[in-house]
């Protein structure tokens, strides 16, 4: 559970006195997530989520994430509006964190997700893209390639008592993404996190995304793989090729991807899973005493970048041949 700040109930109150959304109701810390501090907030109006930005999240790119989940939502993208206090502003502080609320969105993050579920979210990153394509704020992505380096010298000393090996696999891997990551693909707004717990759906339907404070401007391909990981492996580690077909399929049905981007999948599917395994090592090592967060698995993401290792063409992540 992620609860980093507790809110007290005086706070909260006097922090709600600056919104027209009515009194408190109940307010619950939300199991989910590792990031942020989450409540589920009910009030007299409506509920919504209210949210206390932590470590990871700097206070001055808030702004963007803001406009940005502003401007998606008047694109029709369905994704949480954060609400406006009296002053017009979005963004305050409570309980010494910068925090804000958002509308609340309905349906259910599916954790197993079937090849109709990758589908369906293939093609709502796609939308997500192209919503984003008039958004004229910049945000370069602060977890690529560049900060790989000095995540893993905060972890190195310990990466082996983790996993046998891992230090030298990592460093092995890094020079190799050093000496291959891609250059000029085409670029504009991108998720960076859409992970199955950030993605609703109603049926088979997606009916909302959540969950923007890793979006950045950086390439498209590279969101592609960072779903084809979160999407496409079974819990035996095993990449499933109709999932991946599936995803792909879905993503080209509303943006084409253009020749580049598919010579580079197979080496942004590596780059992504080092990415995430290299930020859930440093936070599988540093749990902040007292904090209710489950650290996830690093080596879920060691994994994955082996199998990635082994592939030489986008086809063999599903792309139609
Ligand atoms: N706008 C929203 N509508 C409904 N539920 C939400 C919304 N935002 C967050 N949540 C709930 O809170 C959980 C944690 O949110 P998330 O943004 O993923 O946190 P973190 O940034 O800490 O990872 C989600 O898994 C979801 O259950
Ligand atoms: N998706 C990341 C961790 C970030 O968590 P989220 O709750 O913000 O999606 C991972 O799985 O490592």
């Amino acid at each position: 559970m992620a609860v980093y700040t507790e809110v007290q109930d005086e706070d909260l109150s006097a922090f709600l006195a600056t919104y027209d959304i009515g009194t408190v109701l109940s307010y619950k810390g939300i199991a989910e997530g590792v990031e942020n501090t989450n409540y589920f907030l009910h009030t007299t109006v409506a509920s919504y989520i209210l949210t206390l930005y932590e470590k990871r999240v700097k206070e001055t790119d808030l702004p963007f994430f803001i406009d940005l989940m502003q401007h998606l939502a008047k694109k029709g993208l369905n994704c949480p509006l954060p609400v406006n206090n009296r002053k017009g502003e979005a963004l305050g502080r409570l309980s010494g964190r910068p925090a804000a609320i958002c509308t609340f969105l309905e349906g259910i993050a599916i954790r197993r997700p079937t090849a109709q579920h990758c589908g369906a979210l293939g093609a709502a990153l796609a939308k997500l893209h192209l919503a984003g394509s008039d958004f004229e704020r910049v945000r370069p992505n602060a977890l690529s390639i560049d900060a790989w380096a000095l995540l893993f010298a905060q972890a190195e000393a310990q990466a082996d008592n983790v996993s046998a090996g891992l230090s030298r696999r990592t460093l092995q891997e890094l020079k190799a993404l050093e000496a291959e990551w891609p250059a000029g693909l085409p670029s504009g707004i991108i998720h960076a996190d859409l992970f199955t717990d950030n993605v609703f759906f109603i049926g088979g339907e997606v009916s909302g995304l959540i969950d923007f404070y890793f979006a950045c401007t950086d390439a498209f391909a590279y969101d592609v793989a960072i779903c084809l990981n979160a999407w496409c492996f079974e819990v035996d580690g095993s990449f499933n090729l109709t999932k991946g077909q599936a995803l792909l399929a879905g993503y080209q049905s509303v943006r084409r991807l253009e020749p580049g981007e598919v010579e580079a999948l197979p080496v942004l599917c590596r780059g992504s899973a080092m990415r995430f395994m290299l930020t859930r090592l440093v936070d599988w090592l540093n749990v902040p005493p007292g904090a209710l967060v489950r650290p996830k698995d690093p080596l879920e993401y060691d994994r994955k970048l082996n199998f990635h290792r082994h592939v030489k063409h986008a086809r063999e992540l599903g792309l139609a041949a």
